[in-house]
């Protein structure tokens, strides 16, 4: 997929008041830190489209952008941030909460998970209740430039390992790296192939 047009659109603290949902949408969510918002720039060629930062906690609010005039990409605020009160965890739980169930033109849910790190509680937890409630999502396993081939092979076997019984693969998983491009090709490839089936769907309905 060719990228010729990337726009900030909005930032909103409520799934009612986010754009009509008129187009395919993907929302990426993770862990603080993991990556999201410097994923979105790889993807979309544009540095400095999403803000990014070294210190956690620095996308707080839904962020619609507009690829393409035909698909919405969505950075959301990043789950398990030590420093947060339970208040805004809270908070956070319910827009996102809400915003997952809400709206009926996110395609997939791709979920962000750093490659360095061994399988953490609040990702496993996170892609359970997707699974329970029918949330379709993929994995995304980001700054792999940050360590070995081998060391994330053992990484996703591990994940594997964790996931439990409802899996007997992993779901569809992609590796990237905001520094060096990896994984961009596929990842466009994926959401070009979904926009086309909810072409696909909307002519059938139509
Ligand atoms: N080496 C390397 N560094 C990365 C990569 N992706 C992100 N980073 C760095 O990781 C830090 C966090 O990146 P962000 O994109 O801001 O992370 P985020 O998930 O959007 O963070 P929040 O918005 O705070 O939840 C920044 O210092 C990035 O430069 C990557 O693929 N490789
Ligand atoms: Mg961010």
């Amino acid at each position: 997929m060719i990228i010729n047009d990337a726009r900030f659109l909005t930032s909103n603290s409520r799934a009612d008041l986010c754009p009509a949902p008129t187009m395919p949408e993907y929302a990426f969510i993770g862990r603080s830190n993991v990556g999201k918002s410097s994923l979105i720039n790889m993807l979309t060629g544009r540095n400095g489209l999403a803000k990014t930062s070294s210190s956690p906690g620095k996308t707080q609010l839904i962020n619609h952008f507009v690829i393409n005039d035909k698909w919405f990409l969505v950075d959301l605020p990043g789950y398990g941030y030590a420093k947060v009160s339970k208040v805004s965890r809270a908070e956070w739980a319910r827009m996102i909460n809400y915003y997952l169930r809400h709206r009926p033109n996110l395609m997939c849910v791709f979920v962000l998970i750093d490659s360095r790190h061994s399988p953490q509680a609040v990702d496993l937890e996170f892609m359970e209740k997707l699974g329970e409630e029918g949330i379709p999502f993929v994995m995304v396993f980001t700054k792999a430039d940050k360590q070995s081939t081998s060391q994330t092979k053992a990484l996703l076997a591990d994940y594997l390992k964790k996931m439990g019984e409802s899996w007997d693969e992993l779901p569809r998983h992609f590796l990237t790296s905001a520094e060096t491009g990896l994984g961009r090709d596929e990842v466009l490839n994926f959401i070009a192939d979904v926009n086309q089936q909810w072409t696909e769907d909307a002519a059938s309905n139509a």
